[in-house]
């Protein structure tokens, strides 16, 4: 998917989290979305999801050449971030069986295949909420890496994964790149050193921020 941000600009009440950013992000990138806490890297996520509406600016989205609505965005996103929550109450196989009627899995990709992916095989009949926290995480990053979208979203995604669940994230995110859209906010260089680009969000601050 092709994104145009034009004069991009959020503002939460009277700040400004960011204002002026004009950027490409086009099928095939990886950009990492760069700075420290509160600079507002989840925020711009949100708002190129089209989850929250952009205070001024633009935001427009193709995909193959032909336009798609910000409203239809959803249908075209993976989207892993901690505030993202899991279906908790279901078990796995529940929770992907739900999942997957609406966020299909990549051609070639099975429920039963995720699973062996994410290490969870297991846990097939446990309820989600009895997971650890780095199984929840390994199972949100398989779910969104593994969906047939061509806009991918990840915020912060070692967020509790020991170093095998690092070095996990790191091969699975390299296998399924790949003619998408990539943006991902990070603190950790081992999470983005594969990005092709960089933003950082404070070079779209203009003045000093009230907290
Ligand atoms: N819904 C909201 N209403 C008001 N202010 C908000 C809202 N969401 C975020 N903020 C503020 O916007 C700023 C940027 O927050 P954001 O979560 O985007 O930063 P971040 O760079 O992702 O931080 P971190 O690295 O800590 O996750 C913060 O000052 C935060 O308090």
């Amino acid at each position: 998917m092709l994104i145009d941000a034009n004069g991009l600009g959020k503002r939460f009440q009277r700040d400004w989290i960011f204002r002026g950013l004009t950027r490409a992000f086009r099928p095939g990138s990886a950009t990492a979305v760069l700075g420290p806490n509160g600079a507002g890297k989840s925020t711009l996520l949100n708002t190129i999801s089209g989850q929250l509406l952009p205070t001024e600016g633009t935001l427009s989205y193709s995909l193959a050449g032909r336009p798609v609505a910000v409203e239809d965005v959803p249908r075209y996103l993976a989207y892993a971030a901690p505030y993202l929550e899991l279906l908790e109450e279901l078990t796995l196989l529940e929770l992907l069986r739900f999942h997957t009627r609406f966020k299909p899995l990549r051609p070639g990709c099975t429920i039963e295949s995720l699973i062996s992916i994410m290490y969870l095989e297991p846990a097939r009949q446990r309820l989600v909420r009895e997971f650890s926290s780095g199984m929840k995480q390994r199972l949100k990053l398989g779910l969104a890496l593994y969906a047939d979208a061509p806009l991918l979203l990840l915020d912060e995604p070692t967020t509790n994964l020991d170093a095998t669940g690092v070095a996990w994230y790191q091969e699975h995110v390299r296998a399924t790149r790949a003619g998408r859209t990539l943006l991902l906010s990070s603190n950790v260089p081992a999470e983005y050193d594969f990005c092709d680009e960089q933003l950082l969000v404070t070079d779209f601050q203009s003045g000093p921020k009230e907290r």
